[in-house]
């Protein structure tokens, strides 16, 4: 496979899959829901000088004190500052949550535990989904009060669950708390052996003590790889179409023929669908590897994307008129919408996250980050707001334009792309400079490898 392949760092650091890190990360991956829930900004220098933790509390807080003023809002600038106390919400817990969980999880299984995170985000969708349809049949009109504050479960659950959690040993190592960062980091992994690990991690926390501008440094040659993941995954992670059919899903349902229901059937489908399939995500992720899974569920997404582009264009055409449509041709369309989903759904909807939060060094990881949630949200948000143009002027077109886009990122998976499956966080140099295209931002020096004096 072009760059593919699997890496092995030799290492092997003792320890076990403990309850404890289970329960931390199902807690910290709980940072999810409230995404599910909505959608926000970003926040990097709070994460390297507060620590994971406290990032994820704030963003808790934040997104539960935003419902609060929404749920009890008496006009629109009280909306508007909801809405804004949501975005940090969220911000904070975008940025936070996914290298937290990449850091704490034993390397062995960094992908199902990371992918916890994504998870809440279906889980979330599905719950609001389910929330909005009851609520919108409230007599009264005030059903969107319960709707907007509803949003406070989850930033409780977040805010609360986070006083159980401890920082992740690199956050703490970055912050100098040395032996804090290995008396946890012995009970997260459940024996006093971990010597090797925490050097290793001590390691990589002096080296990003260097680093005093991230900002700065992520911009130099030497971590162009990175930097070009940080961009390129989240845009492409939109531009599936994904969230086409996550905001868009009643609409289009309705216009299959789905009378009345259309809206909670939709959104029961697709958001059950979505949930189902992450958990597959999640049981093959450190089995099979990240590439696979890319390149799989590409394939999947294109196929159905063809499928959809024939059948809408064979009887909407250009006009948009369909007249009758058969039962045979509704169900066809929703069979290929949940394929698709499913598709995204163990592929680039949790890697998305997951290989973010697992390429960059210590010393940029922040920063990276924080260019990851900033990607991700400007371009859900440009997708959600041309959706609609786009569709009356491409018509089927818009199934072919997403199409066009799954060949070329699943392309750029298959030939950039390395396996991280099985390697340490802080071991993650090694499958760079094994890569035939990367390669060349390292060089060899006394033995130890010198990053991009080239
Ligand atoms: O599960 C679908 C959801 O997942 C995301 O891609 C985030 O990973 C959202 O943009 C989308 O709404």
């Amino acid at each position: 496979m072009a760059g593919g392949g699997g890496v092995t760092s030799g290492k092997s650091y003792p320890g076990k899959f403990t309850s404890k890190v289970l329960f931390t990360c199902i807690v910290a991956a709980s940072g999810g829901l409230i995404f599910g829930y909505d959608l926000g900004i970003s926040a990097s220098r709070i994460t390297r000088g507060l620590g994971r933790r406290m990032t994820m509390m704030f963003g808790g807080l934040f997104f539960a004190i935003g419902a609060v003023i929404n749920g009890f809002a008496e006009n629109v600038l009280m909306l508007i500052i909801g809405r804004v106390l949501l975005g940090f919400g969220i911000g904070f817990a975008n940025q936070s949550v996914p290298i937290y969980l990449s850091e704490i999880a034993p390397f062995k299984y960094r992908g199902a535990l990371n992918i916890m995170f994504q998870l809440s985000i279906t889980i979330g969708i599905l719950v609001a989904h389910l929330l909005n349809y009851f609520t919108a049949k409230i007599e009264g009109g005030w059903g969107w009060r319960l709707s907007l504050g509803g949003a406070v479960v989850p930033g409780l659950v977040f805010f609360l669950g986070c006083f159980f959690l401890t920082d992740s040993p690199n956050s703490l190592l970055e912050r100098d708390k040395f032996k804090e960062a290995k008396v946890q980091l012995q009970k997260i992994r459940g024996t006093d052996n971990v010597e090797e690990e925490f050097n290793d991690l001590a390691k990589a926390s002096e080296a990003a003590k260097l680093v005093q501008n991230p900002w700065k440094e992520i911009l130099t040659r030497k971590y162009r790889p990175q930097l070009i993941f940080a961009i390129l995954i989240p845009l492409f992670q939109q531009l599936t179409g994904m969230n086409v059919f996550v905001f868009y899903a009643p609409v289009l349902f309705k216009s299959m023929g789905f009378g009345n229901n259309a809206s909670l059937m939709s959104a029961l489908i697709t958001s059950i669908v979505n949930f189902c399939a992450t958990l597959v995500s999640i049981a093959t992720v450190d089995k099979y590897g990240r590439r696979t899974l890319f390149l799989e569920g590409g394939l999947q997404m294109l196929l159905c994307q063809l499928v959809m582009t024939v059948s809408v264009a064979s009887k909407f055409g250009t006009s948009g008129n369909p007249g009758e449509l058969p039962l045979w041709f509704s169900m066809l369309v929703v069979i290929a919408m949940c394929v698709y989903i499913a598709g995204f759904a163990w592929s680039w909807g949790p890697l998305g996250w997951l290989v973010p939060s697992e390429i960059f060094p210590l010393e940029i990881r922040s920063a990276a980050q924080s260019i990851t949630v900033a990607v991700n949200m400007i371009f859900t948000f440009c997708i959600a707001q041309v959706f609609t143009t786009m569709l009356c002027n491409l018509k089927f077109g818009l199934f072919i334009f997403f199409a066009v886009c799954v060949v070329g990122m699943s392309i750029f998976i298959y030939k950039f792309l390395p396996e991280t499956k099985g390697v340490p966080i802080e071991e993650m140099t090694i499958v760079w400079k094994n890569h035939p295209r990367w390669s060349k931002y390292f060089v060899e020096k006394d033995s130890s490898f010198e990053m991009g004096k080239i």
